[in-house]
């Protein structure tokens, strides 16, 4: 039975309280079974809201729209946690375009009455769309603007000249024109913060501050993340909410409804590059895949180092515009590439200081380290860049942690970009043992010196969202065959190449960039000797012999399934829990077995019935 949820309504939830455990337990199942029926008419949303949502091919609400918008829609502040890819946009999109839609209806006086702000220029570029999107059919009644794009000062005042119903931004872009005069809050009614921790945390603490003071009273805020410490928290209901509902759903997603499958790989530094080599080479993964790294050298020493195997990938890291960056994330989510490799510097830059205080472990010197990582982020990095929060990356299916994130909340948001809206995913984290680090400088980093501390927080994290991660062995046998390879192709990656790798794609930024145009319209010299420096620098140097996997490296059952043409994708599927196999990677894995290909026993490397590459 359907019901319409009306404003003086409980959220469902609250409902169900009766003395016996059994009782309470079927009537929450029934209210649950009831309100996964909800529709987004039944919420009571403007018809005009509701056509855009359909267009869009959304059927019912997800979890947190049921809970949050209802909410939302009451007047209340909401401070929210639910999983990546849950549709916390929409939860917080849609009620902010009912209350512009609603007001019009009697007062058209132009004036910005909701700010939504992000973390990164990215995700404001997201959720720009996302409005866009929504409001299709209202177009005429809501207007929004996003303040992130690189253009002159005086764009952007004549963008907010027309005063826009919507902002979005970050904060420091918002505060910047607030202090200019450009942007008016005085009559603000809705704030968001997407990603609120991130928003709130140290980087953006100064912009947050002002933006506060230059807040009208009662204004609605609502507060989205996936992450959100207990500490954190109590500063977000201190600072901006009255008296916010907490909506923390991240217990109600049940291990049934868990559509990501999470392993982990210890191993040792160079391995997890010969491992890489082998899924990508070897298609173990099939479909659009994420690797996150821990800095912008290793995103191209990482790119180069496929590149000599053929394997085909693109790259993303602050350096680079954030045209480019929103243009590659665009092009992936149309499938014209199959791998990113993105740098998660933020990651890095910010660390685990709030969790180890949250955990009492601390290991002191957060302060010198604050400071460190500040002046870190200047120069010509930009700060507001980040793919691993809130970005909608589509189907990927499968995320790789090259590079082991240093906090579980950067991993939550990381394999977050897999496993989107119902759909199924894996994570894969190389993980390097203490035993095992410094001991291949070349390929050596920093990060990843405490990985097996961090993955015990991301074990503990994971389990409070009823997930959990498993160990992962590769045949340390067959891998060996690969490892001439592997090495022959890190030596031609050397520092010169990926300086120049890097240089020479900022080169190419400099010749597409539309502000640059003219310039180079005036200065022809100017664009040829940037012409001539590109093709001039230093590539590294290409192997033919790596582009291709000879027979005799694979086994012999691969060769039979690769000249019969039909095996194309080895999944990494579990077996049974009892059919356990001795892991022989590292001489004392304990991981599970795997169900390879359609029945096939054994893990993928072991196998190995997979297709090459072309
Ligand atoms: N009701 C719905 N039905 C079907 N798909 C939906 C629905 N709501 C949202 N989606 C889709 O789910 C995907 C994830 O949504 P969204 O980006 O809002 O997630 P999120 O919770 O904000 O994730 P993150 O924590 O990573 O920011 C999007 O592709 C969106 O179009």
């Amino acid at each position: 039975m359907k019901r319409k949820l009306n404003q003086d309504d409980e959220p469902p939830a609250a409902v169900g309280v009766t003395a016996e455990p059994e009782k309470k337990k079927e009537k929450k199942e029934k209210v649950v079974e009831e309100e996964k029926e909800l529709s987004f008419a039944e919420l009571g949303l403007d018809p005009r809201l509701i056509q855009a949502v359909a267009k869009q091919g959304f059927e019912n609400p997800t979890l947190v729209q049921r809970r949050a918008i209802p909410l939302a829609l009451k007047g209340e502040d909401v401070l929210c946690k639910a999983k990546t890819g849950s549709g916390k946009t929409a939860a917080y999109v849609l009620p902010v375009l009912e209350g512009v839609l609603g007001r019009k209806k009697t007062d058209t006086t132009p004036y910005t009455a909701g700010l939504i702000l992000v973390p990164t220029r990215e995700l404001a570029d997201q959720v720009h769309k996302a409005i866009e999107e929504f409001s299709a059919f209202c177009a005429r009644d809501v207007t929004a603007a996003k303040l992130t794009e690189n253009v002159s000062d005086a764009v952007q005042r004549s963008l907010l000249a027309n005063v826009p119903d919507v902002v979005v931004s970050t904060p420091a872009r918002a505060w910047k024109s607030v202090e200019s005069g450009a942007l008016s809050l005085d009559k603000l009614k809705y704030l968001v913060l997407d990603e609120a921790d991130l928003v709130l945390s140290y980087g953006y603490d100064e912009d947050m501050e002002n933006l506060s003071r230059s807040l009208p009273k009662g204004v609605q805020t609502t507060m989205m993340s996936a992450t959100l410490l207990s500490a954190e928290l109590d500063t977000l209901k201190g600072i901006f909410c009255r008296n916010p509902t907490l909506l923390d759903l991240n217990e109600e997603f049940g291990a049934e409804d868990e559509k990501l499958t999470q392993y982990y790989v210890k191993c040792g530094e160079d391995d997890k590059w010969l491992i890489s080599y082998l899924i990508f080479k070897l298609q173990l993964i099939k479909g659009p895949c994420l690797i996150f790294v821990a800095d912008i050298d290793r995103s191209y020493r990482l790119k180069l180092f496929f590149e000599q195997f053929s394997i085909r990938s693109c790259i993303l890291n602050s350096e680079l515009p954030v045209n480019t960056r929103i243009k590659v994330i665009e092009e992936f989510n149309r499938g014209i590439y199959d791998i990113i490799i993105a740098s998660d510097e933020r990651s890095e830059v910010f660390g685990d200081e709030k969790e180890e205080k949250e955990g009492g472990e601390e290991e002191g010197g957060g302060e010198e380290k604050k400071k460190k990582n500040r002046g870190e982020r200047k120069g010509k990095r930009d700060e507001e860049y980040g793919v691993s929060r809130g970005i909608d990356f589509k189907n990927v299916a499968a995320v790789v942690n090259f590079d082991l994130p240093t906090s579980a909340s950067s991993y939550t948001h990381r394999i977050g970009r897999t496993a989107r809206a119902g759909r199924t995913g894996i994570a894969i984290s190389f993980v390097i043992p203490k035993d095992l680090y410094g001991k291949h400088k070349p390929t050596s980093i920093k990060s990843c010196e405490r990985d097996e501390k961090v993955l015990a927080k991301i074990v503990r994290a994971q389990a409070k969202m009823n997930r959990k991660l498993d160990p992962y062995n590769f045949s340390k046998e067959q891998m060996e065959a690969f490892r001439y390879r592997m090495n022959d192709a890190l030596r031609a990656v050397t520092k010169v190449a990926i300086r120049e790798a890097r240089t020479r794609e900022l080169r190419q930024e400099l010749l597409r960039s539309e502000t640059l145009k003219r310039y180079f319209e005036e200065n022809p010299a100017e664009l040829s000797h940037l012409r001539h420096d590109g093709e001039l620098g230093h590539k590294a140097r290409q192997q033919a012999h790596l582009k291709h996997v000879p027979d005799y490296l694979l086994p012999k059952e691969a060769k039979k399934e690769l000249t019969k043409g039909s095996v194309g994708f080895v999944p990494f599927k579990k077996l049974d829990k009892d059919k356990k196999h001795k892991g022989k990677f590292g001489g004392k894995g304990k991981g599970r077995s795997f169900k390879v290909g359609g029945g096939r026993k054994g893990d993928p490397l072991k196998t190995f019935k997979v297709r090459r590459k072309k």
